[in-house]
């Protein structure tokens, strides 16, 4: 079966709102003798025995044979199945679309209706809450400059910490995702995890160090600024085309780039990354994600955070990651490991996951997070 995409453009006040189905399933990983050799992933079992989507097409594809120009093509045809530009083709359209959605919604329900038992596993465990930013904290927007976060999210975001422990999890560079949140009092994770520190204030919760910094991709910054440089001189002839240097990866955004050119500029990323055997690519929403090959990510992260904080051990914490991407799924996958508290997937399209959750848009997450203040606080009143 392959999923039905549907693309929604609002304008704001502040940038074109975008929601779409977006993350790719696949995971492009470069290595010395095949570039653009895919490292798919498997299709995920959830418990119950449920698979949601699986482009088999797609795969059987990209794991055929061929040169590098069939390579280059398969990747630019998972750049389009997992980046719809339009209304799915007939193609792509499942035959009972409905059906699929209320399947996954059984599987992955929303947590806002399933509140009271998620605070009911949470009982006597301490909370510790991780949060994605781009399309969980803030709307996926055009520009992604301008992805800010609302003021009421920002103030919701403030309380929760007042509470619980709090991390923001994310795929930007740590400084970027701070002038957007501007919240001292937070755990930062920028470059996909790869750059940590802890809170500069609110020094309040008992257990762990607070001055944490970890930054494990560190002999990779200077290749990082050389290929950085690289591909914004190669691909400033895609118009539309944007590279933007996260500290420890690069995003090389074509979500403002006609489809007819994202073949070419597949070819220019493959073109700088040849002789970077020591990259690896992969993607996001309407984004190729170029970083190093360290056993790293947003999962690894939030095992540093919960082993920082005292927690690497302990069968009394509770944490909940909140995030819309593939790179959020490392994350969902440590938490189902360890059996210990919950993913939940921000999307409104079914996707497959590792969240066990699902909130359909930030303003929901916003909703999930007060819920949470405002139960934490009754309980603190009773006692
Ligand atoms: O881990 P995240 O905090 O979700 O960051 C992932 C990437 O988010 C940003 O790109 C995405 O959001 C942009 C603004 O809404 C949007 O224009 C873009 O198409 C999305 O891919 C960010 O710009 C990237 O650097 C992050 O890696």
């Amino acid at each position: 079966r392959v999923c039905c995409f549907e693309q929604r453009e609002e304008m704001t006040n502040q940038n074109v709102v975008v929601s779409d189905e977006e993350s790719a399933i696949i995971t492009l990983t470069l290595t010395n003798s095949s570039l653009f050799s895919p490292a798919v992933t498997k299709p995920v079992a959830i418990p119950g025995g449920y698979v949601t989507i699986s482009r088999k097409k797609l795969l059987n594809k990209l794991g055929g044979g061929g040169g590098e120009g069939t390579k280059i093509n398969a990747w630019v045809d998972s750049m389009r199945a997992s980046s719809p530009t339009r209304k799915s083709a007939p193609a792509l359209t499942l035959s009972s679309e409905t059906e699929d959605q209320k399947s996954w919604i059984l599987h992955h329900p929303s947590a806002l209706s399933m509140f009271v038992e998620i605070m009911n596993a949470s009982k006597g465990k301490q909370i510790v809450m991780f949060l994605d930013y781009d399309g969980t904290l803030s709307p996926i927007v055009e520009d992604p400059d301008r992805a800010f976060m609302s003021k009421e999210m920002r103030e919701t975001v403030r309380d929760v910490a007042k509470y619980f422990p709090t991390a923001v999890v994310s795929g930007r560079c740590r400084d970027k995702v701070y002038s957007f949140i501007g919240l001292s009092e937070l755990y930062y994770a920028g470059s996909h995890g790869m750059d940590i520190k802890g809170p500069t204030t609110g020094h309040k919760y008992k257990k762990g160090n607070q001055s944490v910094l970890c930054q494990p991709a560190r002999e990779f910054l200077p290749m990082i600024n050389e290929v950085y440089k690289a591909l914004l001189e190669e691909t400033k002839s895609i118009p539309g085309a944007t590279v933007e240097n996260n500290k420890f990866c690069i995003s090389v955004h074509f979500r403002c780039v006609d489809e007819k050119k994202w073949d070419a500029l597949a070819e220019q990323v493959r073109s700088v990354l040849k002789d970077y055997p020591k990259l690896r690519l992969t993607q996001g929403r309407k984004v190729l994600e170029v970083r190093p090959t360290i056993k790293w990510d947003k999962g690894k992260a939030l095992e540093f955070l919960l082993k920082s904080l005292g927690y690497a051990n302990s069968s009394n914490v509770f944490p909940i990651f909140i995030g819309d991407d593939r790179t959020d799924e490392d994350g969902f996958k440590v938490l189902r490991k360890r059996g210990q508290g919950i993913g939940i997937l921000v999307s409104k399209v079914p996707k497959e996951t590792n969240a066990s959750y699902s909130l359909q848009e930030p303003s929901e997450v916003m909703y999930f997070l007060q819920r949470l203040v405002e139960w934490k606080r009754s309980l603190l009143s009773r006692h």
